[in-house]
């Protein structure tokens, strides 16, 4: 099972080795303001999922909340250190 290190390890790869198709090129290319529209939008359907939705519905709309704070994380090239300092 992929863990949050291992998503981070991945995504930072993607954006040094740009492979073809891939998601997270795109959204990085894409920038800072549509990038955090896609955090925003993920955060929502967050909220929404745990008021109306099942366990796995809730889990799934994390799990991509979380993929687009990575997003946002690698595009402005902070470490998960950086951040794990705060928790
Ligand atoms: N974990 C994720 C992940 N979570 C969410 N998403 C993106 O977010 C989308 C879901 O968001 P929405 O609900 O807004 O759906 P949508 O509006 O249809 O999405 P878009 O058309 O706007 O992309 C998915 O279709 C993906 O594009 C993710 N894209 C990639 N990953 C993982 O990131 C890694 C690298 O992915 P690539 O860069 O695509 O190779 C892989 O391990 C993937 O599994």
């Amino acid at each position: 099972m992929k863990t949050f290190d291992a998503l981070f390890a991945e995504l930072t790869d993607r954006a040094a080795t740009r492979p073809a198709g891939s998601g997270t090129v795109q959204a990085l290319d894409a920038g800072v303001h549509a990038q955090g529209k896609k955090l925003l939008e993920e955060a929502g359907e967050v909220w929404l999922a745990a008021e109306h939705e099942d366990d796995e519905a809730l889990a799934l709309e994390i799990s991509q909340l979380l993929y687009r704070a990575q997003v946002i994380m690698i595009g402005r090239g902070l470490s998960l250190e950086q951040v794990y300092r705060h928790l």
